[in-house]
């Protein structure tokens, strides 16, 4: 093994090499894991499960990041550098483990509102130290570590100590409770209301045609929150969504999103188009009656259109074979039921799961139509800064496989502040009472995960 090692080092002593050794792992918590990193992984750990729950991905520490600041070139940045870090690459252990680049890019660079999101970069990715992935229920733990030179035995070995006392540790249970949040504030609600019916005049006027626009919810704590505290919640309350958590200095970003952007399986592609809400009923009937009015109702399948009519537009010029049904069905989460339209294709050859990212990302489910005057408006209207909220959130490996959520019903927190953010697409017959309501209903997820108080 150690010979295999050197000979492969030997070629070219300054080109990073990414040294990669696997073992599998019976009966592993996933969150556990990621809570074992709390003491010494603090602010570099993040978690991802699909919404299938078919593949769960947890990293703690940083062997490598890639960020980029600035709209142009972030995700062909990602891209080139990431090719680059697994050109080479030294594998021992289970070899068919693959290395997983987690991160997002910001929903808007071009937003300079100062927030929560003042730090973090356009694009931030991370490969971890340690890689938890657990795939059709078997688990695995990587180590991780990217060096010029060769690496050296006694490196190594206290990195798989280290690797052995954090399985060790997360082999004990432990139980959350609940954050409760102590207060509750709607900041900007009065310009938030102004600002729809402002947005609903311009999209009358042909300005635009849907711009989406969202706003906060503000909590406090007495207690600072701890991530595994709240992704312990979202576990357990959000079983049909993504569910991603991602540190970054003093910030937590985390949420249980229904929608997906992006996923490329072995050169196969898949999006899905959400737009257009309802509220779920108290009884089967009722709930069944609300998706029936959902599926007929002008204004959601307007909404809802513009974002097919993109994304598979889109489709169309990176991939072939594009499937497309011919009308929406019902995604049904815990607090919402949405108008929903699965699309996929065969990637182009030049097409890769960024390229497709930077081309979809902001669909008009986020953004709007046309997508530069939607922009602007929700520039110049929206009194925040999104940051990470309505932004691609996700992996790659190294072989061009990865899925991007969007990562929306989420929250930042930051010790005892946390800032929610919801939002809905405005279209011309918009009204801003009910586009109010349908964002109470989307803060709900995250809302019950801290212990805020949800009017049912
Ligand atoms: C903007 C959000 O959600 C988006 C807007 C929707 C709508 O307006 O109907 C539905 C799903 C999402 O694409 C959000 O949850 O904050
Ligand atoms: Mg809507």
């Amino acid at each position: 093994m150690q010979a295999k090692w050197l000979q492969a080092t030997t070629e070219g002593l300054t080109k990073p090499t990414l040294y990669m050794e696997t073992i599998e792992v019976a009966n592993l918590s996933a969150l556990s894991f990621f809570a074992a990193g709390q003491a010494s992984y603090q602010q570099k750990r993040f978690y991802w499960q699909n919404r299938e729950k078919t593949l769960t991905l947890v990293g703690l520490g940083h062997a490598y990041t890639i960020t980029h600041q600035g709209e142009h070139e972030r995700f062909t940045t990602v891209e080139q550098q990431w090719q680059q870090l697994t050109q080479s690459m030294h594998k021992e252990g289970v070899a068919h483990v693959q290395p997983m680049l987690f991160g997002g890019f910001t929903f808007d660079p071009a937003n300079i509102i100062a927030s929560e999101w003042a730090t973090f970069p356009d694009a931030f990715f991370a490969l971890a130290t340690f890689q938890f992935v657990e795939r059709d229920g078997r688990s695995y733990v990587t180590i991780q570590t990217v060096t010029n030179a060769q690496v050296d035995d006694k490196t190594i070995q206290a990195l798989r100590d280290e690797r052995d006392a954090l399985i060790q540790q997360a082999q004990q249970q432990v139980s959350y409770k609940k954050p409760v949040a102590t207060s509750y504030f709607e900041p900007h609600k009065i310009e938030y209301l102004a600002s729809i019916d402002r947005v609903t005049d311009l999209i009358q006027q042909q300005q635009a045609e849907k711009v989406v626009i969202a706003r906060p919810l503000a909590l406090t704590f007495d207690e600072a929150v701890l991530p595994e505290q709240t992704m312990a919640q979202v576990l357990s309350e959000q079983p049909n969504s993504y569910l991603f958590g991602l540190e970054h200095e003093e910030l937590f970003f985390f949420g249980a999103s229904p929608e997906r952007l992006v996923k490329v399986d072995n050169k196969q592609a898949y999006s899905s188009c959400v737009a257009g809400s309802i509220k779920r009923g108290t009884t089967d009937e009722e709930d069944a009656q609300l998706g029936q009015t959902l599926l007929q109702d002008a204004k959601n399948l307007g909404e809802h259109q513009y974002v097919v009519d993109m994304i598979a537009d889109t489709f169309k010029r990176h991939c072939t074979e594009v499937d497309l049904p011919t009308g929406p069905q019902l995604l049904k989460i815990r607090d919402i039921q949405h108008l929903f339209t699965p699309v996929e294709g065969r990637l182009r050859n030049e097409a890769t799961i960024l390229s497709l990212v930077q081309h979809l990302h902001p669909t008009p489910a986020l953004g709007g139509v046309p997508r530069e005057a939607a922009m602007s408006i929700i520039r110049e209207y929206e009194p925040m800064n999104r940051g990470l909220y309505a932004a691609p959130i996700g992996w790659l490996d190294a072989e061009g496989n990865g899925e991007f959520a969007v990562a929306i019903r989420s929250a930042a927190i930051t010790n005892k502040d946390a800032y929610l953010y919801a939002g809905g697409g405005i279209v011309a017959d918009s009204e801003a009472q009910s586009e109010y309501e349908e964002t109470l209903v989307k803060f709900r997820p995250m809302l019950r995960a801290l212990g805020g108080k949800i009017d049912e």
